[in-house]
This record gives structure tokens, C-alpha cells and sequence, in this order.
């Protein structure tokens, strides 16, 4: 098998399927702090020992934010575009539930290029991941994956969608402490593009996952 991989230069704009979308820095600082905000009140509300008077009184006030949102919303489908340092162009989706900036439900984990070759990033999983006590939910491990698989898949010029993926839980995976995602292309067979990679605490594995990335169908792909 051989990486044979498009120039990101080439990578499609969504524009082009009829998505719209938001460049990251026109998120406004007030959504970005917003969200961070939500982050943390769904782990304070999953933990909370409070008593019935503080309990109704965030519920009121949990409420009334609501009622200030419930106004215009970006399309299902939308998505962000992040422009590196680098001038690197790259795609995701707004709310996508592991890396999307305005989703409060995403960690959120950022992939960057690692020096040896693929992506790596760091994320924190708080205790709102929790599957058991005071560990990450292998779920969400697999989720990471799928994201950071996607990402190296995408970030080859080759975007695509997961047909099959893997995931072997190595050793436990800690909440609230610092994760380590690695993730690169191993090979490419027409469309198919095969990934790996791993999340690390401490330098030590604690799950590895390998896919198959389908690659959309490009202008120009002629089908192949
Ligand atoms: C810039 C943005 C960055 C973007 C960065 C984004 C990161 C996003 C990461 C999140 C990823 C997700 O969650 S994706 C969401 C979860 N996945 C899905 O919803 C996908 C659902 N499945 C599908 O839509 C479809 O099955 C596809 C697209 C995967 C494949 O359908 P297709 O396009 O018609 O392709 P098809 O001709 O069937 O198959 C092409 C080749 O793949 C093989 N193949 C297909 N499926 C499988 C399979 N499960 N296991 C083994 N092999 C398979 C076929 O044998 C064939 O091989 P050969 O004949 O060539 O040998």
C-alpha cells in the first residue's frame, strides 16, 4: 500500500456542496467564553450537592439564558474554517461533538501537525465523560479516535467518511488530566484510505484504534 496523498491546497470547499460556512475567527469571544461557561455548569450540575433553594434559583437562571438563545441558529451542517499560522485551510464541522468550538458538548480536542508526520493534540476530558469511576467512557475514547482519525485522513487532502473502525482499550484512560491524541495514514487503496493512532496519559497507550476512511468523491476523482 502507498500514501498517496492530494495536496491540501486541494482540499474541497464545502461552499461547493452547498454548506455554509463560518470562519473561526469571526466566532464571537462572547460565544467562545460562553460555551467554556456551559462546559463547565453541565460538570458542576452532573456533581452538584447542592441544596433546593440554589438548585431552583441556577434552574431560573439556566432558564432565562435559554429563552436569550432560542433566536436565530446556524444550519445543521454548517462549518468552521480554522486558517493555521501556517496558511493551512482546514474544514470541520461547527458542532461536531469532539472538536466543534461553539459545542459545548465537545471536550473540544484540536488537532495539530505532529513533527513526526500525522496530527497529534491534547485534551482534557472532565468529569462529564465519566464511564467508570474516574475514568474516561471507552465510548468517548472510541470517539476521540474516530475524530482524530478522521482529522489525518482529511488533513492528506483525502476527507472522508469512517466504514470500519477499531479500537483496543490498553489501559485506563483518567479524567480530568491531560490526554495525548496521535493520529496518522497508514496506506491508501483507491478510495480507501487506512488510519491509526493512539491516546496516551502519561506517554503510556491507553487505547489504539485503526479505521477505514471511505474518501468522498471528488470533481475530478472520476470515480476512482
Ligand atoms: C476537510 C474536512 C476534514 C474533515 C475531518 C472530519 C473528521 C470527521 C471524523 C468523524 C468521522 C465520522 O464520524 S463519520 C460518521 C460515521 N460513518 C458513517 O456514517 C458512514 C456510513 N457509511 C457510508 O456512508 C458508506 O458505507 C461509505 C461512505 C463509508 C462507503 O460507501 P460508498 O461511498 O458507496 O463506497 P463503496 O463503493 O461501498 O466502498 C468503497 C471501498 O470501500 C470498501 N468498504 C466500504 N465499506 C467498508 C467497510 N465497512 N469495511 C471494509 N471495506 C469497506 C469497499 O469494499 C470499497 O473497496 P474497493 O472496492 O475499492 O476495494
Amino acid at each position: 500500500m502507498t500514501v498517496d496523498a492530494k495536496p491540501v491546497a486541494e482540499l474541497p470547499d464545502p461552499r461547493d456542496f452547498g454548506l455554509a460556512v463560518v470562519p473561526e475567527k469571526e466566532i464571537p469571544a462572547e460565544l467562545a467564553s460562553l460555551v467554556e461557561e456551559v462546559r463547565s455548569l453541565v460538570d458542576a450540575v452532573a456533581h452538584t450537592k447542592a441544596g433546593a433553594h440554589e438548585l431552583a434559583a441556577a434552574r431560573d437562571a439556566v432558564a432565562a439564558a435559554n429563552a436569550c438563545l432560542q433566536g436565530d441558529r446556524h444550519d445543521v451542517g454548517t462549518m468552521v474554517q480554522q486558517t493555521w499560522p501556517d496558511g493551512r485551510v482546514e474544514y470541520g464541522t461547527l458542532t461536531n461533538v469532539v472538536s466543534g468550538p461553539t459545542n459545548a458538548a465537545a471536550p473540544p480536542l484540536r488537532m495539530e501537525a505532529a513533527p513526526e508526520g500525522g496530527l497529534r493534540g491534547e485534551v482534557v476530558l472532565n468529569g462529564t465523560y465519566q464511564g467508570p469511576p474516574g475514568l474516561v467512557h471507552g465510548g468517548w475514547l472510541a470517539a476521540l479516535l474516530d475524530q482524530a482519525l478522521g482529522a489525518a485522513a482529511g488533513a492528506e487532502g483525502m476527507p472522508g467518511l469512517t466504514a470500519d473502525l477499531n479500537v483496543n482499550y490498553r489501559n485506563p484512560s483518567p479524567l480530568d488530566t491531560p490526554l495525548e491524541v496521535t493520529a496518522r495514514v497508514t496506506g491508501t487503496e483507491r478510495r480507501k484510505v487506512f488510519v491509526a493512532g493512539e491516546v496516551r496519559h502519561g506517554g503510556r497507550v491507553t487505547a489504539e484504534g485503526t479505521a477505514l476512511m471511505v474518501r468522498m468523491n471528488l470533481p475530478g476523482d472520476g470515480g476512482a
